[in-house]
């Protein structure tokens, strides 16, 4: 089912438009680099509609709201659904603070979305279950979410807004409201280092422009690759002993390596 995928990304250079926070911008342009992929951020409203008219995808970051920012989002998102290409949300942090669950309800409102990944706090608070966590990274209290209700969720929220849906953590799921894939890969030294799920949320952009698989396929296969690459990179540097600055790098390293062999190391199923 995800054969082929990896090597589609690296022939078809899709050009992916990053509206993103200030954090982790340089960490996704290299991993969208990394995987063959031609990033290019640009936030600003005065050009945001222009450049996204161009691209293959668009991957919206509410990590680092602001009133320029969010009016970029929505005159991006607006001219990449008129285009007909794939449009990905990462809802970073939406329900710390008023601004952002305003400005993360106006872009549900007015851009249709293809994928929108994020952690279980985050994808729990968008659905309506708010869960009275307010930071950027899951807390202890979601990783406890059990699976089933992590599927259920994921469907559900799936169907309602009518895209594929991904909630990270140490499984994945990834659901577009009929099929559920758990995704047991990666490791917990992930978590550790802040932006991975900005840069999953920028490879399912990547991905999601192969269109010779559907698009729950293509966001599976970018969870699972980035997966591995996460195994490989803690066995590369961490576990030489080395720290959270190699093993950052390490996880870039393993992004550029990545090749068609590396999917046979995915560990996904029909859950
Ligand atoms: N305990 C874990 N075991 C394996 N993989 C993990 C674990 N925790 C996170 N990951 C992986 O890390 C990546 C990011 O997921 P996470 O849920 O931490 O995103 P996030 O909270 O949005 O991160 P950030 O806000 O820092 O960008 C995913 O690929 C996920 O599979
Ligand atoms: C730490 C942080 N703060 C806003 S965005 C971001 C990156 C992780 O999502
Ligand atoms: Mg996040």
């Amino acid at each position: 089912m995800l054969e082929g995928i990896i090597e589609a990304v690296r022939q078809n250079r899709p050009l992916v438009h990053c509206i993103t926070n200030f954090v982790t911008a340089n960490d996704c342009a290299n991993a969208l680099l990394a995987v063959g992929a031609s990033p290019i951020m640009a936030d600003a409203p005065e050009e945001a509609a222009e450049i996204a008219g161009r691209c293959d995808a668009l991957v919206l970051n509410l990590g680092t709201p602001s009133a320029g920012r969010l009016t970029a989002m929505e005159l991006a998102g607006k001219r990449v659904n008129e285009a007909g290409r794939p449009v990905v949300f990462d809802p970073v942090g939406v329900s710390a603070s008023a601004f952002r669950r305003e400005g993360a309800r106006k872009l549900m409102e007015g851009v249709r979305f293809s994928a929108v990944r994020g952690n279980i706090s985050e994808i729990s608070f968008l659905a309506g279950h708010p869960a009275g966590f307010g930071g950027v990274d899951a807390g202890e209290k979601d990783a406890a979410a059990d699976l089933a209700g992590r599927r259920r969720l994921a469907a559900s929220f799936a169907r309602t807004i009518r895209a594929v849906v991904v909630i990270t953590g140490e499984t994945d799921v990834v659901s577009d409201g009929e099929k559920i894939f758990c995704i047991r890969n990666g490791h917990a030294m992930m978590s550790r280092v802040t932006g991975t799920g900005c840069i999953l949320s920028a490879l399912i952009g990547a991905f999601l422009t192969v269109d010779a698989v559907r698009p729950v396929e293509a966001v599976a296969a970018a969870v699972g690759a980035f997966g591995v690459c996460g195994e490989r990179a803690y066995e590369k540097a961490a576990q030489a002993g080395r720290g959270t600055g190699s093993y950052h790098l390490a996880l870039l390293d393993e992004l550029s390596l990545l090749r068609e062999d590396s999917m046979g190391g995915i560990r996904i199923e029909n859950c």
